[in-house]
């Protein structure tokens, strides 16, 4: 059985292979999911609720801003580090000017509170290896700056007293801890990186016991082979924070089986509660519905591919309001959640461009949230004018495209009706049924001039009488 299915596991595509083996020949595993389907318990209902998140990337990477020496590099900036070649040592001199003297967690709370995000994902460390909390287990830490004080508990309060919830990012690989490896090929190199793996145990620990109201930890720096080669850790870091914090959401990016799998067991099921690896790419709405069937969550950049923050922008496309409000949309309409991403300036201000973009699409949420917050996926066949999202029996069609024909065709399952159709405003709008579980709803009198949504009275019925007979062909 092993030959079979190693043979059957390494055929498997790339690390989201979900392809379920039929369960008779399922192998056993001591590191795979721990549980299998979707989790129900009210945490989890609440973090798909939230639906829309931000992520903050802040690190010593704000300082240069993507430039080094002079030279402006155009890949994202929180890897400057790496484009640079910076040794540890000299990179870690940043810390010497760490002082956002700017930085107002409130002013932060507010705006994200503006925004309509219901969390925020915040880099405790990322692969710079500097810490956004006094950790007591590195002196790579904001202890250790001109700014002295403890930022990570301060963003957690602020968040927090706005109603926001709030989750951890966390890089395992940590460039400047010297017992990292990204491989263990050598006696030493298993002596060390089981010191770095204690290491991340006692940081995760101190986080889950210094700020409890966390409400999930989202994993990154883990595709390298020492830790495919450690899948048992990974293991034991879910559960040990399930122990610390019961309800405490996990990314699926932090696990790897017996065999090194990531994200999606040997036996093809989910590890961890959500899918992470839909990160400046979206599901297609008609060929990747397999993601309907588990938690997922998507994350995206507004430029190109910047999280930290850059200097120059005009680098990549940067895209409108309009175009993340899409993305955040399509996303809801396939079950999953949307983090928008936020790379804060080194001095505790945000760019423009940044405060714009939440004020813009705050006013939308404002308008429309209800059919994205505890919104899900409707089951319904996409259509070119936009998306569907459903909570309950109520369906919204949110419109990006507008056609010619005036008419936004509606295509029902067997059995459903539309029995009316009005903007969110409640002014109605005609509904005529023109096939057999076809509709044509029509555009509101006035050209909204922004994207617009539409919600659905529908009746399902079973037994519904069908006057449509097919012709005997
Ligand atoms: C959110 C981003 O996450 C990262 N890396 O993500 C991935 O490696 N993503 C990935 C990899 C393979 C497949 C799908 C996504 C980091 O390197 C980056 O600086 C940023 O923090």
């Amino acid at each position: 059985t092993f030959i079979l299915f190693s043979l059957l596991a390494a055929g498997a595509s790339a690390q989201h292979s979900h392809k379920l083996l039929p369960a008779e020949q399922e192998i056993p595993l001591n590191y795979g999911a721990d549980r299998l389907g979707k989790r129900y318990d009210a945490d989890m209902q609440k973090f798909r609720d939230n639906r829309l998140g931000a992520f903050i990337h802040w690190g010593l990477y704000a300082i240069p801003g993507g430039e080094w020496n002079g030279k402006v590099y155009p890949g994202a900036a929180e890897w400057l580090k790496s484009w640079a070649k910076v040794p540890s040592g000299e990179w870690l001199e940043l810390m010497k000017q760490w002082n956002p003297t700017k930085f107002d967690a409130r002013k932060w709370a507010k705006m994200a509170k503006e925004m309509g995000v219901r969390y925020v994902k915040i880099t405790t460390k990322h692969h710079e290896g500097f810490c956004l909390w006094p950790s007591k287990y590195t002196e790579n830490t904001v202890a250790n700056t001109p700014y002295k004080k403890d930022l990570l508990g301060e963003m957690v309060k602020a968040y927090n007293d706005e109603g926001i919830d709030v989750h951890f990012y966390f890089s395992v690989m940590d460039w400047s801890h010297p017992d990292w490896r990204y491989d263990v090929k050598t006696p030493e190199d298993s002596a060390a990186f089981s010191r770095f793996l204690t290491f991340t145990d006692n940081q995760l620990k101190e986080l889950a016991t210094l700020y409890p109201t966390v409400k999930d930890f989202w994993f990154d720096g883990t595709w390298d082979a020492s830790i495919k080669k450690n899948g048992w850790w990974t293991s034991h870091v879910e559960r040990m924070l399930k122990e610390m914090l019961p309800g405490v959401t996990i990314n699926s990016r932090l696990r790897a089986d017996d065999y090194g799998k990531r994200h999606f067991d040997s036996n093809g099921h989910l590890m961890g509660d959500y899918e992470s690896g839909y990160e400046r790419r979206l599901p297609d709405p008609v060929k990747d519905l397999k993601v309907t069937r588990w938690d997922w969550e998507a994350c995206m950049t507004v430029p190109e591919n910047q999280w930290g923050y850059h200097k120059d922008w005009s680098l990549s496309y940067v895209k409108t309001p309009v175009e993340v409000l899409e993305r955040i949309v399509h996303a809801v309409s396939m079950g999953g959640n949307m983090v928008v991403n936020f790379g804060p300036q080194a001095d505790g201000d945000f760019r423009s461009e940044e405060k714009e973009l939440a004020k813009s699409i705050g006013a939308w949420m404002k308008k429309n949230g209800q059919c994205i917050y505890g919104c899900d996926y409707a089951g319904w066949e996409k259509q070119p004018w936009g998306y569907y999202t459903r909570k309950g029996s109520d369906v919204y069609m949110v419109v990006f495209n507008c056609p010619y024909s005036k008419h936004l065709t509606v295509k029902t399952p067997k059995g459903t009706q539309v029995v009316k159709a009005a903007l969110l405003n409640r002014k109605s709008v005609k509904v005529v049924e023109t096939a057999r579980n076809e509709y044509n709803v029509d555009m509101p009198a006035q050209e909204p001039g922004e994207p617009f949504v539409i919600k659905l009275q529908i009746k399902e019925a079973a037994g519904v009488v069908d006057k449509y007979r097919d012709a005997l062909t």
